[in-house]
């Protein structure tokens, strides 16, 4: 068994004593026959980055649009700060749109408004004075790392520098949420890495809850907390991001994880057989504080020693995270004794096949 530890004064901890700021409970919406959302219930709690991800269709844009009254759910409960929004009408929808901040995969900026100006919208519409609003603009221009942009045009901005200008504008009002659909998905690796530490920075020094939805695993290993994973209009697992990594559940999880976590390489992989002949092959995952030094007391416990095919530690969440594929050598009773000493440290342990290129 894959050892379930929480690390001492995470998040994950306090979750219980936080209050909820979204609280989706059986929520269904419907087209024709197909279910976009089938069932959901989901809770991201205040100061929490809660990281929704799914494949194309999973139903991912019919639950935000369900979170900000765009869509009414056919059923279900869906509460923001505690209020019901399901039977709101649209001007009863308006102050609680305004708790939502949103920043969108192509920044939605207005071409002809300057950086402050695109800032400052949302409270101009909120009926602020102007002197106020360009005072909040300077002060998040700031914040997100655009100083002396106060007076540039989208137009002469790149891509990072105008999500960064989406950021502010979705902070301006002090929004209880940030939701932040796809807002890395157009930027290269590099200017994506910037906006996240920016999203981590907001969420740790203001306390902002942050929702983000996202198709990409590795933005979610970088800043969430917690990780639900939607399929088919379903939650499907849901955890601390470091436990789904080191052990995840259903099949799309692992689908979703193939691309950032070691695999078997494909090569070993198509000639391993099923009866014993060469090496054996075990896939070991573990995680927590001993995952780092498994692989040096294995090898104090087999005399002929074993092969590191492929793998390693991740550190995820201050959590050791393991995931190796070893092959162990036909001698005598070197399989049985691996097996005792791996699940004896709390590793789970596959035995994926035997290499019979290796003997
Ligand atoms: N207005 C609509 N009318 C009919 N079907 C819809 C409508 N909106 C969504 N769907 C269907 O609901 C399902 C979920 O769609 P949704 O757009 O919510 O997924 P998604 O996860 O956001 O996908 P993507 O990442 O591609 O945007 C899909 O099967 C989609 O075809």
């Amino acid at each position: 068994m894959t050892l379930q530890q929480t690390p001492a004064g995470h998040p994950a901890d306090a979750e219980s004593g936080r209050e909820p700021v979204v609280r989706l409970s059986g929520v269904r919406r419907h087209f024709g026959q197909t279910p976009a959302i089938d069932g959901v219930s989901l809770t991201v709690r205040k100061g929490e980055i809660l990281g929704l991800i799914g494949r194309s269709g999973a139903g991912k844009s019919t639950l935000i649009r369900c979170l900000n009254g765009l869509e009414r759910p056919d059923s279900g409960s869906i509460q923001i700060e505690g209020r019901e929004i399901t039977k709101l009408s649209e001007e009863e929808l308006q102050p609680v749109r305004r708790r939502i901040g949103m920043i969108f995969q192509h920044f939605n900026l207005l071409s002809r408004k300057t950086v402050e100006e695109n800032i400052a919208l949302p409270l101009k519409i909120a009926g602020w004075t102007k002197e106020k609003r360009l005072a909040r603009a300077a002060e998040l221009i700031d914040l997100v790392g655009l100083s002396g942009k106060a007076r540039s045009y989208p137009s002469a901005l790149s891509g990072g520098q105008k999500q960064r200008v989406g950021i502010a504008r979705a902070l301006a009002a002090s929004p209880a949420l940030l939701l932040s659909d796809e807002a890395t998905s157009a930027l290269d690796p590099e200017t994506t890495a910037s906006i996240l530490e920016l999203l981590k920075d907001i969420n740790k020094r203001l306390g902002v809850t942050i929702l983000l939805i996202t198709h990409e695993m590795e933005v979610i290993r970088t800043i969430a907390d917690r990780v639900a994973v939607i399929d088919a209009g379903r939650i499907v697992e849901e955890g601390p991001v470091w436990s789904v990594f080191a052990n995840p559940h259903t099949e799309t999880t692992r689908n979703m994880l193939s691309g950032i976590r070691p695999n078997l390489p494909p090569h070993v992989a198509a000639r391993l057989v099923g009866e014993p002949s060469g090496e054996a092959i075990l896939g070991v995952d573990l995680s927590g504080p001993d995952a780092g030094n498994l692989l040096a007391g294995l090898s104090a416990e087999l005399p002929d020693g074993f092969r590191l095919v492929h793998g390693g530690v991740d550190h995820i969440q201050q959590q050791s995270v393991a995931r190796f594929f070893i092959g162990i050598p036909p001698a005598a009773d070197a399989l049985a004794r691996a097996i005792a000493y791996l699940q004896r440290h709390g590793a789970k342990v596959e035995v994926l096949g035997h290499d019979p290129r290796h003997v």
